[in-house]
Parts: structure tokens; sequence; C-alpha cells
């Protein structure tokens, strides 16, 4: 039976499914406003250099505080397997709740707002959804809408371990949050937060009415300066470059985590996501230039030698056919229903 169940297929991969050919993207255009942005993402490979110097205080982060999960841990009968479960890994991306600036239907940016009432509901509904999947450590952006998505959900699941976030910005931030005890250390998921992982800068659009824009300076400009590959708005960056920080972040300090076998969740954004999903699904700069995410609709992949397979959206934790995907996830899931 449990065979049968994990043979099962899951959903459709249901949130961004507006994949259609857009005519803007053939009228992409080279413009001044891009040697502005090239010294925005200038700025960004000097951060990352001092990011990389801080990736061994990060992986020794995760794993000081994420010790193998004994609901992971495999039990006598599947011991055998255990060199094949070590190379597969759960993936979960989870774009924030609505926030107040989504609301009010602003350009957001990496203006720091948090979520509205609806938001932390999407959050949630989307921990509910991913409540009996392993999760070893957690990156979110350095927003706040992010990181109160990736808390709230985090607080539905039913292994009930407590996400902590990490504070690596100085020694006096690391010994001040230093946990001593082993076995609380066990109960806690590390939260990483990564400013490569935040929204796309949108340069002088931040705060302006996306109607109003539209209204102002014509549906097409604002539609290829939110949805071109390589045009950025405004003294902002484009999708191409915040494709650039968000997808090196993610194969420098996310693909390892994932390769040691620790199941990951990233809490981000719409266009951060977008440029992670083009990465994971190997989409065109033509495919994702239509990919839209919605709101806390979380997605599920398996990483699986070398590879990322595309799961789903997890429907809810008694969705029978969600925790079909593989045979290691559904032994998690029966574990968690002996246990608690
Ligand atoms: O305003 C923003 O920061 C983003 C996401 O809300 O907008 P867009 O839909 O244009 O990517």
């Amino acid at each position: 039976m449990a065979a049968k169940v994990c043979q099962q297929a899951i959903g459709t991969f249901q949130p961004e499914s507006l994949l259609k050919n857009s005519k803007n993207h053939q009228n992409l255009r080279n413009n001044s406003i891009r040697l502005i942005a090239k010294d925005f993402s200038s700025c960004n490979s000097l951060s990352r250099r001092a990011d990389q110097r801080n990736s061994r205080i990060i992986r020794s982060s995760a794993s000081q505080t994420s010790v193998v999960d004994p609901v992971l841990s495999p039990s006598r009968s599947s011991r055998r397997d255990s060199s094949k479960k070590s190379n597969e890994a759960a993936l979960i991306l989870i774009r924030h709740g609505e926030s107040l600036w989504n609301e009010k239907n602003l350009f957001t940016g990496c203006v720091d707002v948090p979520l509205t009432n609806k938001g932390i509901d999407e959050a949630i509904e989307a921990g509910k959804r991913i409540s009996s999947i392993p999760v070893d450590v957690i990156f979110t952006s350095a927003l706040i809408r992010a990181q109160m998505t990736a808390m709230l959900a985090m607080t539905q699941h039913r292994r009930r371990k407590v996400p902590i976030i990490i504070h690596n910005e100085s020694e006096q931030a690391r010994a001040w949050s230093q946990i001593f005890s082993e076995d609380t250390k066990k109960q806690s998921i590390p939260v990483i937060t990564a400013w490569q992982l935040n929204e796309r800068m949108y340069g002088e659009l931040q705060g302006l009415n996306k109607q109003e824009t539209a209204d102002r300076y014509g549906k097409e400009q604002v539609h290829e300066w939110r949805r071109s590959y390589d045009t950025p708005p405004p003294n902002g960056e484009s999708l191409e470059m915040c494709a650039e920080r968000a997808v090196a972040y993610f194969r420098e300090q996310i693909e390892p985590q994932l390769s040691s076998g620790k199941n990951v969740m990233i809490a981000a954004h719409g266009n951060s996501l977008r440029s992670i999903i083009m990465y994971l699904d190997k989409l065109t700069s033509q495919e994702v230039i239509s990919l839209e995410l919605s709101t806390g609709i979380p997605m599920l992949y398996i990483f699986k030698e070398g590879k990322f397979i595309r799961r789903g959206s997890p429907i809810g934790p008694s969705e029978a056919g969600v925790y079909a995907y593989t045979r290691r996830l559904a032994l998690y899931r029966q574990k968690l229903d002996e246990m608690y």
C-alpha cells in the first residue's frame, strides 16, 4: 500500500503556470539605465566576496544547530538503503504572504514592509501544507515579510522544532546568541538570512503605485520594467541582475546543504524565487518572463543525484497524494503519525 502511494504522482505545479509568449520580450532594449544598474551589480559582487568569507560560518551554524533529526534516522529495516538516502533532500520554496504594499498595489522591491492579516493567514496556511515535510535548515531574505512567512509557517509544523535566526553579523552577535544545550539544539532549525534572496531592487519605482505608473509611463513600458528579463527599471535591478546574485547564493550556500542530505525551506520573493526556479527548471529567459508566483503557496522539489525534480504544491497535511512523492518523505510522515 505504502509503495503504491509512493508511486503516485502528485498534483500539478499550480501557482505559477501562466507561461505565455510575451511580445514585450522581443522588444527588450538596451538603454542607459543599464549602466547605472551595472554599478549596483558591482556593489553586489563586492558584498558577495564578503559573503563567501562568511560561507564557512553559515555551514557551521547550520550543522551546529541542526543535528540529524531522529524522525529521519533510518529504521533498522531500512538501514541498507542509508547510502542512497543521504543524497536525497526536499527543497520547499515559499513566496512571502501578501504584504501591506502588495495590498496597496505599490512597487515594493527592497523596501522592508510587513505582512497584512491576509498575508499572515497565507503563511499559516502554507505552513499547514508543508507540516509533514522535513525541514532541517531555513533560508530567508533579509526582509521581514519573508522572515514572518517562514516563522509563521513553522508554527504549523508537526515536528515542533523551533526556527532560530542565526546572527553571524558580528563576533558579539554570534557569542551572544549561543545555545548551550545540545538537546535544545536538536529541537531547533537554523534560519539563515541573506540579502541575496531579497526581492529585486525596484529602483525609482519603489513606493509608486503600479496602476498610476502604468497610466503615466504607459502599460507597455511598465510591463517591460516588471516582466522583461534584462531591462531594469530606472536605477533598479533587472530580473537578470536579480538572478545573478540569487542563483549564485543558491549554488554556493544552499545547494551544498541539499547535497549533504539536509532538507531546506526558502522563504523569499516573487523575483528572487523566479530566478531560482529558472535555474532549477532550466527555463530560458523567454520562459521565465511569464512565470508568476502566488503569495504564500509552497512549492516542493526533490534534490536527488544532483538533479532537481519538481513535485508540485503540497495541498494539505492530510492529502495522501502529496506525501507520495518519495519513499523517504512517506516514511517521515508515517513516523510523525506514530510519534505525535
Ligand atoms: O513590487 C514588487 O516588489 C514586486 C512583487 O510584489 O512586484 P512585481 O509584481 O512587479 O514583480
